[in-house]
């Protein structure tokens, strides 16, 4: 195992009583993280959700050129003098992608949506406003107006207009905008290699028969499931290590020899089995967080093992879940090489009434009830509260964050919400 940068003693305790807030333990992990450099170059089809390496301009106008905006006739308004009805003669037809017409002499040019109007016609009346009589077309109504029914040249995109910038992940309209500007390829961060190892002899894969005093695994795949929806990370996982020091020992190693981040759940608080706490406090790493003061989740660990970023997650399933999102995930994005890293908080409002003790963050679970006249979320808080439940978090819509400084929720407050699925 690597020398540790700058081991803290976790075991003493006037360090380590003084828990920091979640915000400040989220800020340390991050300011340790080491963001990627090494890149990529893919097709656009194989590149959605992933993290923009390099700034991309356009090497094209969109449009490219001047184009119709509807089926009908394209114009000189020249022709149009005083009132109408106009009767022109039809001089060309002209298809979106077929072959252009010549400058023809006086008259209108039957065109069709998205085909290029020629130099000189500055206007497109639509076909509703037309009629076509033999050879010629007759307008009538209001005189169209300069422009009218025509997208101009770069008016979406000029030529060598900034598309995207770094840091952001591509979204499918991201990768029609690359596509519309004619860019086949773009340059993207290489996925984050994530290693997660579930700590605790009392663990068994569902299928697995489970004996007296074993529990099922659910943290194993709670968080292969949330790494498997971030199309960045590249999720390595290490298995069931049982707590026996030398074999979660053995595991981290490997793990952070192959990973830039290594997760572990179980086995960071205070008891004798809780290998990876040892581990720590013994200098197997160097430790940036050890101590929060929010609930679930306490006793998380965050620092760095040889070049990873470690993560020692409480192994309660909400603790795990919670300070994943909140502590580990914004360091794992800032090493993705994301710009937008910190939880998606929204206004709610509370919906339930609390007592909590004070000077603690605590994160419950949360339903969306309904939303108040001003569109608001109302919550309703599911569960009592215990980090082993695993029904209240299934049945959440999200995460209500309860702030340190109230000693009671009441309802109609107004609380941070995070919610599971953004929009
Ligand atoms: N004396 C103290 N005991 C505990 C403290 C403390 O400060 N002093 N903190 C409590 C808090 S808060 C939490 S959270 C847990 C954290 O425990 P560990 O991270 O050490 O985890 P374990 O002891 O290994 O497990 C806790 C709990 O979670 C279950 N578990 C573990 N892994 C999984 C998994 N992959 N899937 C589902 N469930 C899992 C495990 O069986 C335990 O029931 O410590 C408190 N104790
Ligand atoms: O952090 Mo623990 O989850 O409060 O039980």
């Amino acid at each position: 195992m690597a020398e540790p940068a700058a081991s803290r003693d976790i075991d003493c305790l006037s360090e380590a009583q003084k828990a920091i807030a979640p915000e400040v333990a989220a800020a340390r992990a991050v300011a340790i993280a080491n963001s990627l450099v090494e890149t990529e170059k893919l097709l656009l089809a194989e590149a959605t959700g992933r993290v923009v390496a390099a700034a991309i301009d356009t090497p094209i106008a969109i449009p490219p050129f001047d184009n119709s905006a509807m089926d009908g006739y394209a114009v000189r308004r020249a022709e149009l003098a005083g009132e109408g009805p106009w009767t022109l003669r039809v001089a060309g037809r002209i298809a979106a992608g077929g072959p252009g017409v010549g400058s023809p002499g006086e008259g209108a040019l039957r065109i069709f949506t998205g085909a290029p109007v020629p130099p000189g016609f500055d206007a497109v009346v639509m076909q509703e406003r037309a009629r076509p009589e033999d050879d010629t077309v007759v307008i009538s109504g209001r005189r169209p107006a300069a422009g009218e029914n025509i997208r101009r040249a770069g008016e979406d995109v000029s030529l060598g207009a900034r598309l995207l910038e770094p840091s952001m992940t591509l979204s499918p309209q991201h990768l029609a905008l690359l596509a519309g500007a004619g860019v086949a390829t773009v340059e993207v961060f290489r996925k984050v290699r994530i290693g997660i190892i579930s700590t605790g002899s009392e663990l068994r894969d569902p299928g697995e028969e489970l004996l007296h005093g074993q529990i099922y695994n659910s943290n194993r795949v709670m968080l292969r499931a949330t790494l498997a929806g971030l199309a960045w990370a590249d999720l390595r996982d290490f298995g069931i290590v049982p707590d026996d020091r030398r074999l979660v020992e053995a595991a981290l190693s490997r793990a952070a020899a192959s990973c830039d981040v290594v997760v572990t759940t179980g086995g960071v608080s205070a008891g004798d089995e809780d290998h990876v706490a040892a581990i720590l406090r013994d200098g197997g790493a160097s430790v940036e967080v050890v101590n929060v003061a929010m609930r679930p989740g306490k006793p998380v660990k965050i620092g760095q093992i040889g070049h990873a970023l470690f993560a020692g997650l409480p192994g309660n399933p909400n603790a795990a879940l919670v300070t994943f999102r909140q502590i580990a995930l914004p360091a794992i994005r800032a090493i993705a090489g994301l710009g937008d890293i910190y939880p998606a908080w929204q206004p709610a409002i509370s919906g339930f009434a609390y007592a909590k003790r004070p000077g603690r963050t605590e994160f419950v679970p949360v339903r969306m009830s309904g939303r108040n006249d001003r569109g608001l979320p109302v919550l309703e808080m599911l569960g009592r509260g215990s980090s082993a439940s695993l029904s209240a978090m299934a049945l959440a819509d999200g995460i209500a964050l309860l702030p340190p400084h109230d000693e009671a929720i009441e309802t109609g407050m107004t609380l941070r919400y995070e919610p599971f699925r953004a929009g």
